[in-house]
């Protein structure tokens, strides 16, 4: 017979957003119960962001070190690979998740392992490792955190060439001599930069006209120009029509639209994410198995009040620290909810855009840093978006070597910045840095856009002396400069 255990909340998918949920609701004293798969900590911890940022940071501390006077003759080698994957290793545990599974004990959570189905409202039905079945039912919410998996387009031959994703171009333990990717998104510019750097030939295949389509371009052209400087070779507006491997351990071959034939040793697909929902028992509830989770800016799922869909799955912002945000978001209003005793109750305030139970910030100020050389940074709009979306913007532009803090910083610092200014309200939509150290740039572009600062306040925001933060003085002086 099925145990059937109580909890108020029942989390389905314990990645980043899923664990913060559960946070949330455990801070609230609510009974919680985690359902994970894999490994507690999701896709972020152990085959996206952390590991890849761990092979980008010694790719990147080198790239920056070759250009300060003094030390570039100290750095001129190749990297240490194998230090390198050790590090890489060190950050994901080495695939592990005990310390999350003590931090979920530390804090009164319930973890339940094995593959977790809504069964009908407010009942998810779990089914673990030894095929034991658990049937758990939530008092007041069932979140949805089942995050996304890697998409590989359905070419002729694709599968027996075992291409890699970012699974194992984020956890390989050996550096292909040549490597082919495909793609040329994040993921994509940032697994090149990573294993151009550690000793392979990259060659980067975008069917696109550039790299890193959804910033503004000149972020995909600095970026591309960095690839290329570095010995990979960035190929735009070319699509891959099949791939051939012929034997298990021998080359894999790319053949392009056209004929071309490229080869390498391995191929990365960086071709997009779908969502992890077509065996999670969507169609028990009247949802769409396989589909994206859409809800509303409550994180709720319309037409059913006890149920919640975070992170990836939501199909919102496919970022760990959007994700995270939401969680908050989700996890406070569920203990609001049940301290009022009803799912429903209107939540006045708190309900509106920028209301403590609104995650407004995914359409309105949402952040992403690329941790490529140069780095490249944005948040909320960018200059096309923003004239499609119909408002009334003009962009300033700024050189971003121009800056002292950026000379001080490297030789021959190469970056640019652009802020993109709604002339009507005259405050940022969106603000985007491309350059070394970047990443750090643009959290102050995220006060601002969130905060909607009038530009008249942000000259009395001083960034200090000698930081590359001084661009923001250059792109308030182009501003006044330029005028109506
Ligand atoms: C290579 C790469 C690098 C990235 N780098 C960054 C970065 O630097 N910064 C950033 O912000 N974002 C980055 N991202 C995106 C980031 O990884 C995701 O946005 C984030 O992991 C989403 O978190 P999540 O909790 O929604 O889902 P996930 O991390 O995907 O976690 C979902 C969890 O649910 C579990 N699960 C799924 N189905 C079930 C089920 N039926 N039963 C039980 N458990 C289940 C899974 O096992 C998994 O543990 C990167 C992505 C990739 C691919
Ligand atoms: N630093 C970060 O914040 C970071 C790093 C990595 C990934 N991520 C997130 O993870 C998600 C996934 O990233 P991604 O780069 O895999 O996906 P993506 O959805 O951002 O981009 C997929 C790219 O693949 C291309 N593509 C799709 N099918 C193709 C085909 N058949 N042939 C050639 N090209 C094809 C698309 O044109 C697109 O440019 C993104 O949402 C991203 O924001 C974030």
């Amino acid at each position: 017979m099925t145990q059937e255990v109580e909890y108020d909340v029942v989390v389905l998918g314990g990645g980043p957003a899923g664990e913060n949920v559960v946070d949330r609701t455990r801070a609230a004293g609510l009974s919680t119960a985690l359902v994970e798969a894999e490994l507690v900590g999701g896709e972020c911890s152990y085959w996206a962001c952390i590991p890849s940022k761990a092979l980008l940071r010694p790719a990147l501390a080198r790239a920056d070190a070759r250009r300060v006077p003094g030390l570039a003759g100290a750095v001129g080698g190749p990297l240490d690979a194998r230090a390198v994957f050790d590090h890489r290793d060190y950050w994901t545990g080495g695939w592990k998740d005990g310390g999350q599974h003590d931090w979920l004990a530390s804090i009164g959570a319930h973890l339940h392992r094995g593959h977790g189905r809504l069964a009908g409202e407010r009942r998810v039905a779990v089914e673990g490792p030894e095929g034991e079945h658990v049937l758990l039912a939530a008092r007041h919410a069932v979140v949805v955190a089942t995050g996304s998996r890697a998409v590989v387009p359905p070419l002729p031959g694709i599968a027996g060439a075992r291409p890699w994703t970012s699974r194992e171009a984020t956890s390989a333990h050996r550096v292909p001599p040549r490597l082919l990717v495909v793609g040329g998104s994040v993921v994509a510019a940032e697994m090149a930069t990573a294993w151009q750097a550690l000793g392979s030939q990259v060659t980067v295949l975008v069917r696109g006209e550039r790299l890193l389509p959804r910033m503004e371009p000149f972020a995909g052209e600095l970026v591309a120009e960095a690839l290329r400087e570095a010995g990979a070779v960035v190929r735009t507006g070319v699509s891959a029509e099949a791939v051939v491997r012929e034997e298990a351990d021998g080359p894999v071959r790319v053949v392009l639209e056209g004929g071309e034939i490229l080869e390498g040793d391995e191929l990365l697909m960086a071709t997009g994410r779908a969502p992890r929902t077509e065996d999670i028992g969507l169609e028990t509830v009247g949802l769409e198995p396989g589909e994206w989770i859409a809800v509303d800016d409550g994180l709720r799922v319309p037409g059913h009040d006890w149920l919640y869909a975070v992170g990836d799955v939501n199909h919102r912002a496919l970022l760990t620290h959007q994700g995270k945000y939401q969680a908050r978001i989700a996890g406070a209003a569920i203990a609001a909810r049940a301290a009022a005793g009803t799912a429903g109750r209107p939540d006045g305030a708190a309900a509106e855009p920028w209301g403590a139970y609104a995650a407004t910030a995914d359409t309105r100020a949402l952040p992403q840093a690329v941790f490529t050389d140069p780095e490249a940074a944005a948040v909320g709009l960018t200059l096309a978006e923003a004239e499609r979306a119909g408002h009334r913007v003009r962009a300033v532009d700024c050189d971003l070597g121009a800056v002292s803090g950026a000379g001080l910083y490297a030789d021959g610092y190469r970056g640019r910045a652009r802020m993109v200014v709604d002339l009507d309200r005259e405050v940022l939509l969106g603000a985007t840095f491309v350059g070394a150290g970047a990443a750090e740039l643009v959290h102050a572009a995220t006060i601002a856009v969130a905060g909607a600062v009038p530009i008249a306040r942000l000259w009395h925001a001083v960034p200090a002396f000698p930081t590359i933060s001084e661009v923001w003085l250059r792109l308030l002086e182009a501003y006044r400069d330029q005028g109506d």
